[in-house]
């Protein structure tokens, strides 16, 4: 062996034993050995996930190291750590305190702080701080710019009270109060402002290289997870209000209320001004999404759409309907769309999905039948696919027989999921 794979082998030694003064010691003299692939495709921070080794994986996690490494079964150190039940291990490599994955939408950065939508004086004291922050909205489409990090990535141009100054006292301004930050301990509060004016006058000084994204998808997709978060809530909200300005019981005209989580019907006399109305507060769709796993145990059934990249499939997904339990609409949008039938269903997480306001509800379901027979209106084709095959997706491998959905779709996390619950590790 060579030195510098003996190197490497002391180091994977020390974390798989849990060794974190020797880890502190080796990384000062050779920090590359840091994200390293020993033999078996495995670095450092998977083998003290795998072991339990709390301080050893801080150690290694205080030095930078890198949590997205996968394994060749695709898994990274978090998907080991729960695998073999080391949850505080998994939530030290989340980064939170909360169980639930960390997917791109669902971060909240903000307290919401709904008790405070409707008082006004603070609501204006907040409106006019130094440390306020607004995002910029135009026909559902936020402010931004490049990102500073990587070249993919786009950031939310987060403006001053004073940059906003005439848009604030516009009329043809909508504001949304989001929340204070959580971090932060002087609380600077958010809002979003949607505008109908022509963005290319507002550009001009507000903030140089910055421009109203052009398509919701994929461009939400390039902000970062704490961006993102906050634009599920504010894009929802919006989305909301350009769909519902009249009143849906007699369509009157209405007022926005609550900061903008409230529209009341102006006519006086109208029924949806008596008792508690559903119609006057933002609506959420609730979507199911399944992974539906073969009732061998070996292979998920994926589908494609035809508007699809070329190449990818995805789990299936339907809205539910009115009067239908999460379980019954699970098995009924795999009924309608692949002609199989489905047996036991497990909730497993969800994720917000503002185009424009759906819930995501994903789950895992196993089949009783096998016969795919897909309906050509929603689905191309639908198929069985191995565990061997989804891995090499995942792992983005020559041999992969099809591309999986974006990571930042709960699609992927599904699929990751069934992967991580394998025992091939
Ligand atoms: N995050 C993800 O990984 C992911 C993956 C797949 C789908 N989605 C989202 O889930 C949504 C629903 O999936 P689907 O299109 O397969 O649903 P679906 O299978 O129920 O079929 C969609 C059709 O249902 C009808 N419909 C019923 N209720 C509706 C409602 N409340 N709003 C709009 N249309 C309704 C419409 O005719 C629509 O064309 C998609 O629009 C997409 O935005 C997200
Ligand atoms: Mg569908
Ligand atoms: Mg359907
Ligand atoms: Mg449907
Ligand atoms: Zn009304």
């Amino acid at each position: 062996m060579s030195v510098r794979g003996e190197l490497l082998q002391r180091f994977l030694d020390a974390a798989s034993g849990g060794d974190h003064e020797t880890l502190s010691l080796m990384l000062s003299q050779s920090r590359e050995l840091l994200d390293e692939r020993g033999e078996q495709g495995w670095t450092a921070l998977m083998l003290t996930a795998r072991n339990g080794h709390y301080e050893a994986a801080r150690v290694l996690l205080t030095s930078g190291c890198d949590t997205r490494v996968t394994n060749r079964s695709g898994q990274t150190a978090r998907d080991v750590a729960v695998f073999w039940g080391h949850t505080h291990i998994a939530r030290l490599l989340t980064g939170t305190d909360t169980q639930e994955p960390d997917i791109h939408f669902n971060r909240e950065i903000l307290d919401r702080m709904s008790d405070r939508r409707s008082d006004g004086e603070w609501l204006a004291s907040r409106r006019a701080s130094p440390e306020t922050v607004f995002l910029l909205f135009h026909a559902l489409s936020p402010l931004v710019r490049s990102g500073a990090e990587r070249e993919e990535q786009i950031e939310l141009c987060k403006l001053r009270s004073t940059a906003v100054q005439e848009l604030l006292t516009g009329s043809r301004t909508l504001e949304v109060f989001l929340g204070v930050e959580k971090q932060d301990d002087g609380q600077p509060a958010w809002f979003a402002l949607s505008t109908e004016d022509d963005p290319s006058q507002l550009l001009q000084d507000k903030d140089p290289g910055s421009f109203f994204l052009q398509e919701a998808m994929p461009g939400l997709l390039r902000l970062s997870d704490d961006d993102a978060g906050v634009v599920a809530q504010a894009r929802s909200v919006l989305a909301w209000h350009s769909r519902y300005r009249f009143c849906p019981t007699c369509g009157s005209d209405t007022k926005v209320e609550e900061a903008g989580y409230k529209r009341t019907c102006l006519r006086a006399g109208c029924r949806s001004l008596q008792g508690v109305h559903n119609t006057c507060y933002p609506r959420v769709d609730p979507v199911v999404i399944m992974l539906v796993l073969h009732p061998d145990g070996k292979q998920c059934m994926l589908g494609r759409k035809k508007i699809f990249p070329p190449g990818m499939f995805s789990c299936l997904a339907g809205f539910v309907e009115p009067g239908e339990t999460l379980e019954a609409a699970v098995r009924r949008e795999v009924q309608e769309e692949s002609g199989v039938q489905v047996g036991s269903v497990q909730y497993l997480s969800s994720q917000a999905w503002p185009m424009p306001s759906c819930l995501m509800i994903g789950c895992h379901c196993v089949a009783v039948t096998t016969d795919i027979k897909v309906d050509q209106n929603e689905i191309e084709e639908a198929r069985w696919f191995t565990r061997q095959q989804v891995m090499d997706a995942l792992v983005k491998d020559k041999q992969a027989v099809f591309i999986m959905p974006p990571r930042q779709a709960i699609a992927h996390y599904l699929l990751k999921h069934w992967i991580g619950c394998n025992a091939n590790l």
